[in-house]
């Protein structure tokens, strides 16, 4: 059985054994080899490990962006890779939120429009949608900044649209990739703050890939991926 993370609350997240391999004309090459983990709702975890040791793969696994060679995944009573695509893409934009080093908000877009963007992948946005997201923007500080497009915002303010936008419809699972790479160390630990306080709130899991010290440390759970595998890191 290959080391695999428990825990003692309710498991909301299972991933058994992913491995993915990529085969070229002369070569298999392992990029994840086994790697299990379980979650509980409201847990966070951080995944470390250096340059190539498959963070960005297992994050895409996780996130039903891309299929493993072989494991399963659960997430919440879902199992993801078993659903037809129409419903892949409506499960993962109803309960999946992402958020990116480089934040990808829309430049045509405002503040306001960009955190309705997930509700716009599964129909429309009326009242209740804009009150929601309203919300969302004052609790991460930008209340005065709703039509306000990204090239007016700071690298913080632009990451704090991502969180509402990744956190607006309530998620059961946050996946965060490198959320504070391109911030500086002060603005990136005011956005760490935020991104957990708002996820423990939600009742969100999160799950972070992250190179930042601060942000791993200040994060319930920490996994160090090293060569495709996953060792307990602390
Ligand atoms: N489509 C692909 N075809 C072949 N190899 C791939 C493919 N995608 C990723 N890899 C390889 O898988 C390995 C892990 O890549 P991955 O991006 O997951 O690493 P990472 O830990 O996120 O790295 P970094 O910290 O630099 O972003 C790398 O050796 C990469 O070259």
């Amino acid at each position: 059985m290959p080391w695999a993370c428990q825990n003692d609350g309710m498991v909301s997240l299972l991933a058994d054994s992913l491995s993915k391999s990529y085969s070229t004309p002369d070569s298999e090459l392992d990029v994840l080899v086994d790697v299990s983990l379980s979650l509980a709702a409201s847990e966070n975890l951080a995944i470390l490990g250096p340059s190539g040791s498959g963070k960005s793969t297992l994050l895409a696994i996780l996130g039903t962006l891309d299929q493993p060679s072989s494991g399963t995944l659960k997430i919440g009573d879902a199992d993801p890779f078993q659903l037809p695509e129409p419903q892949l893409a409506e499960f993962r934009s109803r309960q999946i939120g992402f958020i990116f080093q480089d934040h990808h908000l829309l430049p045509q877009c405002t503040v306001l429009e960009n955190v309705l963007v997930p509700f716009l992948a599964s129909g429309s946005a009326g009242a209740v949608e804009i009150d929601e997201a309203t919300q969302l923007i004052g609790r991460v500080g930008l209340a005065d900044r709703l039509l306000h497009r990204p090239a007016q915002l700071s690298g913080g303010e632009k990451q704090r649209v991502a969180i509402a936008r990744a956190l607006v419809r309530k998620p059961i699972l946050v996946l965060a990739d490198e959320p504070t790479g391109n911030l500086d160390s002060r603005t990136a630990e005011e956005v760490s703050r935020l991104l957990l306080e708002l996820q423990v709130e939600q009742e969100s899991m999160l799950v972070a890939v992250t190179h930042s010290q601060q942000l791993a440390d200040s994060m319930q759970r920490r996994l160090h991926l090293d060569n495709g595998q996953l060792v307990e890191h602390v």
